[in-house]
């Protein structure tokens, strides 16, 4: 006897654009995401009896989404992904649960002449938003965004040292260091009970903070390390975001060798000297966080 312990399915890489027109002033503006769904419910015998009768066919849930943004904004992304996930779980009802993963990529408008150009955008970096959401029959709506593939990196102001030392201990204390990172930075949202409540909230400005904050950590706080710069960055977002309940990072270290040239003419490149640098693509550091409140949640 065989028993189906996990089924969920759905549409995974739906590739999505989409123009609002200010038909008033010329400009345009323009939002491409890459949109994953997957539905569950009563749809165990699709798997175990070959029953085809529960199963909202995984084009119907891409023609869904083309459809749903034509109704809707489809930016901020956690707005959308409400959307998406509210209209599976309301519309069928053998469909329980909806998960919704959206990362929408960078079109940065061009500026020309000093000016924003109306309709020109370029991808200045492979930085992208992410959102995952899970819209539940009768629980809400979990809200999980996300900033990933932001790559940073500081010359100076990071230090490591003072850290445990045993006869497996090779590295020596620095007081200076290269810092670079890619940052992956998650803040989870309290639950939404309905739609509406969802879409109250302002997370573009939420995904604005979460960014300002990391990347002004990172530029002022004299890094004692990865960890204790992180929690900094956790610990001001959920300062920042009174809705949000638990910020969580997710840093690689990327570390730059210093390179001894002193066996060609005793030439200087270790600690104050070193200005040639041998960047490592592995390994890495990994270093992880979450950080919630201590206290009651926040309530709308
Ligand atoms: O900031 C750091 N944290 C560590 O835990 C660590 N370990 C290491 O070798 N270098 C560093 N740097």
């Amino acid at each position: 006897m065989s028993k189906l312990s996990y089924a969920r399915y759905g549409k995974d890489n739906i590739r999505l654009y989409k123009v609002d027109k200010d038909e008033k002033t010329g400009v345009q503006t323009v939002v491409e995401q890459t949109v994953r769904i997957l539905l569950e419910g009563d749809i165990e015998t699709s798997y175990t009896r070959a029953d085809n009768s529960v199963v909202v066919a995984t084009d119907t849930q891409k023609q869904t989404c083309y459809i749903l943004a034509k109704q809707n904004p489809i930016s901020p992304p956690e707005s959308f992904a409400a959307v998406l996930g509210t209209h599976f779980v309301e519309k069928y009802p053998h469909i329980h649960a909806a998960h919704v993963k959206i990362i929408q990529h960078r079109w940065t408008r061009m500026t020309i002449d000093g000016k924003p150009h109306p309709h020109s955008f370029l991808r200045d970096g492979e930085e992208i938003r992410v959102v995952e959401s899970l819209t539940t029959e009768g629980k809400g709506i979990s809200l999980r965004s996300k900033i990933e593939k932001l790559l940073v990196l500081k010359s100076t102001g990071s230090a490591f040292h003072g850290f445990h030392r045993d006869e497996y201990t090779q590295l020596g204390e620095t007081w200076d260091r290269i810092l670079s990172t890619e940052v992956e930075a998650g803040w989870q949202w309290k639950t939404f009970e309905t739609l509406a409540e969802a879409q109250a909230v302002d997370f573009d400005a939420a995904w604005q903070a979460a960014r300002d904050i990391t990347l002004k950590t990172f530029a002022t706080d004299v890094s004692a390390s990865v960890q204790a710069t992180m929690y900094k960055m956790c610990d001001q977002i959920l300062a920042a975001l009174p809705l949000v309940e638990a910020v969580d990072y997710s840093l690689p270290n990327k570390h730059y060798f210093e390179i001894d040239l002193s066996w060609h003419k005793g030439i200087k490149n270790t600690g104050k000297d070193a200005t040639v640098f041998a960047p490592q693509s592995d390994p890495n550091g990994l270093i992880q966080c979450t950080v919630t409140r201590e206290g009651p949640s926040a309530k709308l």
